[in-house]
């Protein structure tokens, strides 16, 4: 049994409670470290947020997917040093199987494409919004888990993909008010490194490891930078080399490779990484390609090169992006980029892909920040329907059903309430109208029928409340 079975059945017989079964000490009635209840207010923000990336999904044609949150832990036994593999949320199940619970989509999806081998129409151009997870030791009191909005391509060699993406992921910020002094795209190619390296003389196995350490180099950088505050100069990454010298090493990486990786890394534009990479760089063509496409979106003011920016997933191959708050107060909001290898790790047909990944905490923070959020408090339903006596409340009943089969939602009184309760909580829930059934106005076959936004009441004819309904909902 397990450990916590037996702590319960103990402090149950302890407090010599099992008898009536009622445990003496308080339920903790906090949820799983790391994770979070949503009430039906945080719910209302959660599912305003998700429609707003299904919206974004159906404009560029995207369809939904979805996976078992629960996993084989080998579809994430990467070696490459991510954090994601570090921190995977895995056990062994009673079934003796070394399960995880899915840090990212991708690998699912991934699985699910070579599922079927060569029986999907490539392109495919799909979504899912999965909760992702991961188990870190709550010295830093992270979360555990989050939801995660996931756009990928298959089947797409050309760098029309990736804009196609950042596209997608702009027409949600606007949808949603931030506009390009809100938030940048930074762009990068895996291959501006790879072709480094190369150079380097630095074997092509060691790249992937490289760009996580870089990545986490990146998320120094950040800290040293608001330490030093020395944006944008050579000495940002001296220091925070240091923080991951031993790694570099470790990887095989001589000092001078490294010096050279630095120089390369702060580059922040086309033309001055152009200057230290061969002259028929294939990083430096895919990326001038991506920024004229991204004009052609008219989206040019959001993205920008940085040659630090390399993300932390090893499967990345070419192109790469990260949203970013530019008050560079939050952590990323966003980031993606082309994994073509991916299915060949996992045995499968070499198979072009892209996507990005788009966490639900950054963003509602950003919107925050930003006074853009739309408010949730109230339930929102149309109609507080009430009896003012439990003999009227088969008329109430049949009242709501009228209403509803009018599409309206209605919020029927189930117990005998003073108006004045009921008046106020329909204010309180933001229903738009309250209809009273009482006596004297039933005796005439009617209704009262309070309009809560200007406060008036007027009659309605029962046999006319279909007519009522249908006429309050084109207003
Ligand atoms: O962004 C990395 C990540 C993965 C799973 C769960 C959470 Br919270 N964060």
């Amino acid at each position: 049994r397990s450990s916590a079975a037996v702590a319960d059945k103990d402090l149950l017989s302890k407090t010599g409670s099992e008898k009536n079964n009622r445990a003496k000490v308080a339920l903790d009635t906090n949820p799983p470290k790391g994770t979070r209840d949503f009430y039906p207010p945080d719910m209302r923000l959660r599912t305003w947020l998700f429609n707003q990336w299904r919206d974004v999904a159906a404009l560029y044609g995207f369809s939904e997917y979805d996976a078992p949150v629960l996993e084989s832990e080998s579809l994430y036994t990467r070696k490459a040093g991510e954090e994601v593999t570090q921190q995977l949320y895995n056990f062994v199940d009673k079934g003796d199987r070394a399960v995880a619970l899915r840090p990212e989509m991708t690998p699912s999806l991934a699985r699910m494409v070579m599922a079927k081998k060569g029986g999907l129409n490539l392109p495919l151009k799909w979504f899912s919004i999965p909760q992702c997870w991961r188990y870190e030791r709550m010295t830093r009191g992270r979360r555990r888990e989050h939801f995660q909005w996931n756009m990928d391509i298959w089947g797409v060699n050309g760098i029309e993909a990736e804009a196609e993406l950042l596209s997608a992921m702009v027409t949600f910020f606007k949808n949603v008010g931030l506009t390009s002094e809100d938030v940048g795209i930074k762009l990068n190619s895996r291959g501006v490194i790879g072709e480094v390296l190369t150079e380097l003389g630095v074997p092509e196995e060691k790249f992937a490891a490289t760009c996580v350490l870089v990545d986490k180099l990146e998320k120094v950088r950040r800290y040293f930078t608001d330490v030093i505050c020395c944006r944008h100069s050579q000495e940002k990454f001296k220091v925070p080399i240091a923080a991951i010298q031993g790694e570099l090493e470790e990887l095989g990486l001589e000092t001078s490779t490294i010096e050279k990786l630095t120089d390369v890394l702060t580059n922040t534009s086309i033309e001055s990484i152009s200057a230290v990479l061969p002259k028929d760089s294939v990083a430096v063509k895919e990326l001038t390609q991506l920024f004229e496409l991204c004009k052609a979106y008219g989206i040019e003011d959001w993205v920008m090169f940085d040659a630090s920016v390399v993300r932390g997933l090893a499967y990345y191959t070419g192109v790469v992006f990260e949203a970013f708050d530019r008050k560079g107060v939050l952590r990323a909001i966003a980031g993606g980029g082309r994994y073509d290898k991916l299915l060949e790790t996992f045995g499968g047909d070499p198979t072009p892909a892209a996507g990005f990944g788009f966490g639900d905490a950054v963003i509602v923070e950003l919107l925050k920040e930003r006074d853009v959020l739309p408010t949730f408090e109230g339930s929102g339903y149309d109609t507080v329907v009430f009896a003012m006596n439990s003999d009227l409340y088969g008329v109430a009943i049949n009242v709501a059903s009228t209403l509803r089969a009018e599409g309206q939602s209605v919020d029927l009184i189930l117990e005998a309430k003073k108006t004045k309760w009921v008046f106020k909580h329909a204010s309180r829930n933001e229903a738009k109208h309250c209809v009273i059934v009482a006596g004297n106005e039933y005796e005439n076959g009617e209704v009262s029928i309070k309009d809560l936004s200007i406060g008036e009441q007027k009659t309605v004819k029962i046999d006319a409340l279909s007519d009522w309904a249908k006429d309050v909902s084109q207003k």
